[in-house]
């Protein structure tokens, strides 16, 4: 199981369009219309399941908000950052 990582190294390693929001990282992607914000999510659905680690995924119009945590180790780990990493690669 990853490590929980401190303040600091959540400071350095998060990616630069996420936020922190007490045990999880947040990033909300802009879409032109619903349906590339289906297929982005869709995308991104695929990406956790080949990390085998799953963020919340909220859909609205124009807006795709994920969250990640590792529920495993209640916090925080490089997991999360690795995935929103591999998020941001697949948003154009
Ligand atoms: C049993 C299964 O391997 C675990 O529940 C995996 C699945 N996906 C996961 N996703 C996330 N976000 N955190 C976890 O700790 C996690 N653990």
């Amino acid at each position: 199981m990853a490590d929980l990582l401190s303040d600091d190294e959540i400071d350095v390693q998060l990616p630069e369009e996420w936020d922190r929001e007490g045990e999880e990282i947040v990033r909300t992607y802009q879409f032109d219309s619903y349906l590339d914000g289906v297929g982005f999510a869709a995308g991104a659905g695929g990406v956790a399941e080949d990390a085998w680690h799953h963020p919340e995924i909220t859909l609205t119009y124009g807006e795709v908000e994920v969250r990640l945590t590792t529920h495993d180790a209640g916090g925080i780990t490089a997991n999360d950052i690795e995935l929103a990493e591999r998020f941001d690669d697949i948003y154009e």
